[in-house]
C-alpha cells in the first residue's frame, strides 16, 4: 500500500538486541528484574522449546506451533492458566474471568458474556467518537511548539471509551491521571514481587506497594459501582444500557444468585483494566510507528480521504479502511501488548523430547512467535502489507495471536480493533506526526508491553 522511499528498506523498529549466548542465572534474574523480553537470546526466537529451571519451577517455552496449538486449544482443561499469572494480578482483578479456570471460570465467563453483548460494536460506535473528538480537541489545545507525550493521551482516551462502555459516563483528566501514575507503580512493584516470588527469595514490601497502587485504582471507580450496586439492590436504580447493568443483573448458572458487591468490582476491574492499558498500548506503539514512517501517513490519508469523502469517519467506513487495519495488526504483531501466556501443567505430559511434571509453567510468548523468522518474513521489519501477502497468509493464521488463542482468547478483540481503527484513523486525518530528533523509544515488558519512557511527537495540524 504504502512506498518505502527510494533506496530504503522497510523501516526496522526497536526491539532489544538479543544477547549471543543464554546468560547465567544471576544475570537473567538481574536483567529480568524491569522487562523479560532482555534476558532473551538469539536462538529464543527459534527454538521450538526452551527450558529453564529455576529453584522452584520448571518453566518451559514453547515456540512449535503445533504445540502451541495444544496448549491454547486445550478443551480438556489440563493447561489452565497458572498460579504465577493470578499472582500478578490478583490484588487489581481478584479471581475473575480473567484468572479463574476450569468450572469456575465457564460459569463466570457465562454470567459476564451478556456484559460484552453490551461492547456490540455498532452500539458503542458513539461513546467511541465522543471520545475520540473530545481527545482531538485536547491535542488541539496543547501547547504544540514541542513534541507532545503520547502514552497519557492514549491512556486517557482507551480509559475514556472503557469508562463511557462500563458506566454511561465520562472520564475526567484528575481520575485519569490517577489511574495511569497508579497502573505504573503497580507495574514497576508488582514484576520484581513476582521474580522474587519465582527465585524463592523475601518479597521486600513489593507486593504490599503494589496492593497499595491497585487500591488506589480501585478508589476511582469504587464510588460509581457503590452506588449502582446499592440502588439496584434496594430496588430503586434505574436499569442502565452499560455492561455495568449487565453485571448487575447477571445470574450465576446453578444458584441463581447475583454478583456480590466484591465480585462486580472485580469483574469491572478486569475489564476496565484489560480493556484499556492493553489498547493504549497499542495504539502509543502505531502512532510510533506511524511517525517515522511518513510515507504510511500519506498512503493512509488517502484511503480515509477516499473512502469517507470529508464526511466524519462512521461505523461503516471501518471496515473498507483495510490499510488502517493492517497498521493496527501489524503494530500489534511487532510490539504485542500481552507478551506472554501463562499456562500451568497439571498432570505429567510430554511435548517434543521433554516430559513436563505437574506444577510445570508453560509459556507461550506472542512477542517470539511474532518475530521468529521461521514463522514470518523479515520479522523485525515494520511491514503492514504482509496481512494482504498470500505467502504470509499461513504465518496469520497460525503465528499472529496478541488476542490469544482458542476458548480463552480476547472477548474484546473486536472493541479494540474497532476503536483502534477510529483513533488512529482520526489522528492521521488530523495531524501529520514526526519523531523528534532523540532516542528511539526502547520497548519494555511488564505486565504489558511499553515503551521505557513516554513517546514524544510532533504533531503538526494538517490543515
Ligand atoms: C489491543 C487490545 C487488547 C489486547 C492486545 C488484548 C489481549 C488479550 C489476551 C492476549 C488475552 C488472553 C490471555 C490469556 O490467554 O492468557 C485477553 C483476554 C481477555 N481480554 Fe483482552 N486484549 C485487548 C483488549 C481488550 C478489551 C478492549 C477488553 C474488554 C472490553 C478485553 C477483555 C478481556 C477479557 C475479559 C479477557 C479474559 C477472557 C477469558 O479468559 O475468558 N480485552 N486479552
Amino acid at each position: 500500500m504504502a512506498d518505502a522511499p527510494e533506496g530504503e528498506g522497510p523501516f526496522t523498529p526497536p526491539y532489544p538486541v538479543p544477547h549471543r549466548s543464554k546468560a547465567s542465572l544471576f544475570k537473567r534474574f538481574l536483567t529480568g528484574w524491569n522487562s523479560w523480553i532482555h534476558t532473551l537470546f538469539e536462538r529464543s526466537y527459534t527454538m521450538q522449546m526452551g527450558e529453564i529451571r529455576l529453584p522452584r519451577l520448571d518453566f518451559f517455552i514453547a515456540n512449535d506451533l503445533s504445540v502451541v496449538e495444544r496448549v491454547m486449544d486445550d478443551r480438556e482443561k489440563v493447561f489452565p492458566k497458572h498460579r504465577f499469572q493470578h499472582e500478578l494480578l490478583d490484588p487489581l482483578i481478584g479471581n475473575s474471568v480473567f484468572s479463574a479456570n476450569g468450572k469456575d471460570w465457564e460459569e463466570q465467563r457465562e454470567m459476564v458474556n451478556p456484559a460484552f453483548a453490551h461492547t456490540n460494536l455498532k452500539r458503542v460506535f458513539p461513546a467511541m467518537q465522543g471520545a475520540v473528538d473530545d481527545l482531538l480537541a485536547t491535542i488541539a489545545t496543547m501547547d504544540r511548539s514541542k513534541p507532545i507525550a503520547v502514552d497519557p493521551l492514549m491512556t486517557h482516551v482507551a480509559a475514556d471509551i472503557i469508562y463511557r462502555t462500563i458506566f454511561s459516563v465520562k472520564l475526567d483528566q484528575a481520575s485519569a491521571d490517577r489511574i495511569y501514575h497508579a497502573f505504573h507503580r503497580y507495574q514497576k512493584n508488582i514484576q520484581p514481587g513476582a521474580m522474587l516470588k519465582l527465585y524463592g527469595l523475601p518479597l521486600f514490601g513489593y507486593r504490599r506497594r503494589a496492593a497499595r497502587a491497585a487500591a488506589e485504582i480501585h478508589a476511582v471507580f469504587g464510588p460509581i459501582v457503590k452506588a449502582r450496586y446499592d440502588a439496584w439492590h434496594s430496588g430503586g436504580g434505574e436499569a442502565g444500557n452499560d455492561i455495568l447493568q449487565s453485571l448487575l443483573e447477571a445470574r450465576h448458572p446453578a444458584s441463581g444468585e447475583p454478583f456480590s458487591y466484591q465480585a462486580i468490582m472485580e469483574q469491572v476491574s478486569t475489564i476496565f483494566l484489560a480493556g484499556h492499558e492493553t489498547a493504549a498500548s497499542a495504539m502509543t506503539w502505531a502512532l510510533y510507528l506511524l511517525a517515522e514512517c511518513p510515507h504510511w501517513q500519506d498512503a493512509l490519508l488517502a484511503e480515509i480521504d477516499r473512502e469517507t469523502k470529508g464526511e466524519p469517519i462512521a461505523f461503516e467506513h471501518l471496515r473498507a479502511l483495510g490499510g488502517v487495519r493492517n497498521l493496527f495488526r501489524e503494530t500489534l504483531r511487532l510490539y504485542p501488548p500481552v507478551s506472554f501466556l501463562v499456562r500451568e501443567v497439571t498432570a505429567p505430559t510430554t511435548m517434543r523430547d521433554k516430559l513436563l511434571h505437574k506444577g510445570a509453567m508453560i509459556v507461550i510468548s506472542p512477542w517470539l512467535i511474532q518475530r521468529n523468522r521461521n514463522n514470518w518474513k523479515c520479522p523485525h521489519a515494520f511491514a503492514p502489507e504482509r496481512f494482504d501477502d498470500p505467502e504470509e497468509a499461513e504465518a496469520c493464521r497460525r503465528a499472529y495471536m496478541p488476542f490469544g488463542k482458542g476458548p480463552r482468547i480476547c472477548i474484546g478483540a473486536g472493541f479494540a480493533q474497532q476503536e483502534g481503527m477510529l483513533i488512529l484513523a482520526s489522528i492521521v486525518r488530523a495531524f501529520r506526526l514526526r519523531y523528534p530528533d532523540i532516542p528511539r523509544p526502547e520497548p519494555v515488558s511488564r505486565l504489558t508491553l511499553r515503551p521505557k519512557s513516554a513517546v514524544q511527537l510532533w504533531f503538526e495540524d494538517r490543515r
